[in-house]
């Protein structure tokens, strides 16, 4: 008997026993998902465990810094032909205007005063054009020129002469004395001065020179930043300073960085600021002192904007009594029917055209030939 009560307890012991390990676990499987609540925990789903497998590489790898691809500027010669469509707005004026006129029977008086009226609002300037009307109905008349190509022929020569065709336009660009040459660019805010420094410093580079750019117009800094994408596109140095510093000693280090490295140019960006004439002459007055004292400056290139057209030539002449200014480059060509403007910057100044703007384009610069001007303007073969 006491051994099956004894058995008894024991199987009443095994059976509480299993009974208090299964009914947690069941317990716990019954368990809502949490909802809410301050914190969250993503399970990760019952994954099966893949292999780890090892990336694949390609067969060259890319350098981990990439280096800055040097662009390989247009060449020079024949830029302003190709570029001629760009002055069809100009074209549109003058040639088209004045060939239809001068396509009339008969040449009366209101026939030349058309003909003098397109050339002003071309902005050829009041007195170059009653010059040059004056020395072509002369032609016409002692000549007996008949028919409207023999009269187009003549309006063309007239315009080439107008524009001085013997003037020396080249740049003086070239090394000399052991040292680099020295290109300070002056002009008004806004009229290109930066565009114009990156696109000579193309044409130079295109013409197999080396250049280092400084970047001299402390003023605004976007100007030293947009000067240095300038260079780096074409692997050309820039040395600036701190905004707000002083741009004579920029362009000094500029050129003492040329000197040390032996560039053949260093092309020198200025500010333009003309609150007052006094400021300007100031500045550029000292970044030329500053510049020189390592040797002359070779050329001093006036920044005109087209667009501006007769007011453009009074901020000129701020500039040509400041610093001897001894070439021009009319920018914004495209952008105006008013190509008569190199005329009239010509004459009143008595500065070379030597470069003329066709375009926002990196190589949209071209260096100006009065006799393929002159045929783009008229869209005849001059
Ligand atoms: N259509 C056209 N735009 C031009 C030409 N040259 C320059 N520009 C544009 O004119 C604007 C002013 O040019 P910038 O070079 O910044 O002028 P900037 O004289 O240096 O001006 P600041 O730095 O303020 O003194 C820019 O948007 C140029 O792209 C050109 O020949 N044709």
């Amino acid at each position: 008997m006491e051994y099956v009560v004894a058995s008894l307890i024991l199987l009443a012991v095994l059976v509480v026993g299993a009974i208090g390990l299964v009914v947690p676990r069941l317990r716990r499987r019954e368990l809502p998902p949490p909802t809410g609540g301050s914190t969250t925990t993503l399970e990760r789903p019952p994954a099966e465990v893949a292999e780890p497998t090892l990336p694949t590489l390609p067969d060259e790898l890319p350098p981990l810094v990439q280096a800055p691809t040097i662009e390989r500027p247009e060449p020079t010669a024949g830029r302003l032909v190709r570029l001629r469509a760009r002055l069809s707005r100009s074209q549109s004026l003058l040639g088209k205007g004045l060939l239809s006129v001068l396509s009339r029977d008969h040449l009366d008086e209101d026939a030349w005063e058309e003909i003098e009226d397109s050339l002003i609002s071309a902005d050829v300037g009041v007195e170059a054009t009653q010059a040059l009307v004056a020395r072509l109905r002369e032609r016409v008349r002692v000549l007996g020129t008949r028919t409207v190509a023999e009269v187009r022929e003549q309006l063309a020569e007239e315009l080439v002469a107008a524009l001085e065709p013997g003037m020396d336009r080249s740049l003086r660009t070239a090394p000399h004395d052991g040292r680099p040459a020295v290109v300070l660019v002056v002009g008004v805010n806004g009229a290109g001065k930066t565009t114009t420094c990156g696109k000579v410093a193309r044409v130079l580079i295109a013409d197999g020179r080396t250049v280092l750019l400084g970047a001299a117009d402390t003023f605004r800094a976007a100007a030293a930043e947009q000067l240095a994408t300038w260079g780096e596109r074409v692997g050309a140095e820039t040395v600036r300073g701190p905004e707000g510093g002083d741009p004579a000693s920029v362009a000094f280090d500029a050129v003492r960085r040329g000197i040390d490295t032996g560039v053949d140019t260093v092309l020198i960006d200025t500010a333009g600021r003309l609150q007052n004439k006094v400021g300007l002459m100031d500045e550029l007055g000292k970044v030329k002192r500053v510049v020189e004292k390592h040797g002359p400056v070779d050329e001093t290139l006036l920044i005109l904007d087209a667009t501006t057209g007769q007011n453009g030539l009074e901020q000129a002449r701020v500039f040509t009594d400041v610093v001897d200014v001894t070439g021009v480059v009319l920018t914004k060509l495209d952008g105006t029917a008013k190509g008569g403007i190199v005329i009239a910057v010509q004459n009143k100044l008595g500065i070379p055209v030597k470069l003329v703007g066709l375009g926002e384009g990196p190589d949209d610069l071209a260096p100006f030939e009065p006799a393929a001007f002159v045929e783009a303007l008229l869209g005849t073969d001059a």
